[in-house]
């Protein structure tokens, strides 16, 4: 299971350019300065973003090649993605948040994954009626009740105060272990990285500085300036 990844895309500050391929497995880390292009990097792999030039394929399937003038569209992808704020729909109740958007919801998936975020009391609610932990914990089943062959998580932690910060990394832990769906996780936060990324793509100013197994990465001085 791989993610291969070769675009190009021009940004206002800089040109954005990433070659690499990434296991497609456990939680790979995106880790980077405000604006080094983490965002980019995620919506290119979604598909809200065009490259340029280049391709991406996930697991041998070619979701972009310009060349051959392939960009399937987002929602063809099989990639959740879970944003800074959880985007829920305020008109409707939890359940139908969780819903919108998936086929065919298999019941025992459904139940397991309202189990592990932990957010069966919440389903007759309304997101106003939420805190943000768990508007993110909705956001996340939502994603993974589509079935996704990745998930793409930007910042998820970014709105929480501390203590839910560590209460949803929890939750993140258990589903990787529970349901095996492999995570891109961007953050720029050192501790989120050794806390649950096995491996680490660190940008800077939309180039990839390096990418590596954690504990490698770690021990380099790429890291210095961040601990
Ligand atoms: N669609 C776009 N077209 C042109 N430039 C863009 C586009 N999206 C972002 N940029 C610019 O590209 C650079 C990288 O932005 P990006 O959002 O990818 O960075 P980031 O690492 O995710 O930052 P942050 O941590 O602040 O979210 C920024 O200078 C931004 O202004």
């Amino acid at each position: 299971m791989m993610i291969n990844i070769d675009v190009v895309k021009q940004l206002t500050t800089f040109s954005f350019e990433f070659k690499q391929m990434v296991p497609c497995q456990g939680v790979t880390a995106i880790l980077g300065v405000s604006g080094a292009g983490k965002s980019t990097l995620i919506n290119l792999i979604n598909g809200l973003i065009k490259p340029d030039q280049g391709k991406i394929s996930l697991n041998d399937v070619t979701l972009v090649a310009t060349k051959q003038n392939i960009f399937v569209p987002p929602e063809q992808r099989n990639i959740g993605t879970v944003f800074q704020d959880a985007l829920l729909f305020p008109h409707l109740r939890v359940i139908k948040n969780l819903t919108y958007g998936a086929k065919n919801i298999n019941r025992q998936k459904f139940d397991e994954i309202i189990n592990v975020l932990n957010i069966n009391h919440l389903l007759k609610r309304y997101p106003a009626m939420l805190s943000g932990g768990e508007k993110q914990r909705v956001a996340i089943g939502r994603a993974l009740l589509t079935n996704p062959k990745l998930l793409l998580m930007d910042e998820p932690l970014s709105a929480l105060d501390m203590p839910r910060k560590k209460e949803l990394l929890n939750y993140i832990d258990t589903l990787v272990n529970e349901f095996k769906v492999p995570i891109i996780y961007v953050t720029h936060n050192i501790n989120e990285v050794k806390r649950i990324a096995n491996y680490v793509v660190i940008l800077e100013q939309g180039k990839l500085l390096t990418y590596g197994d954690t504990h490698n990465i770690l021990q380099s001085d790429y890291l210095k300036e961040w601990l």
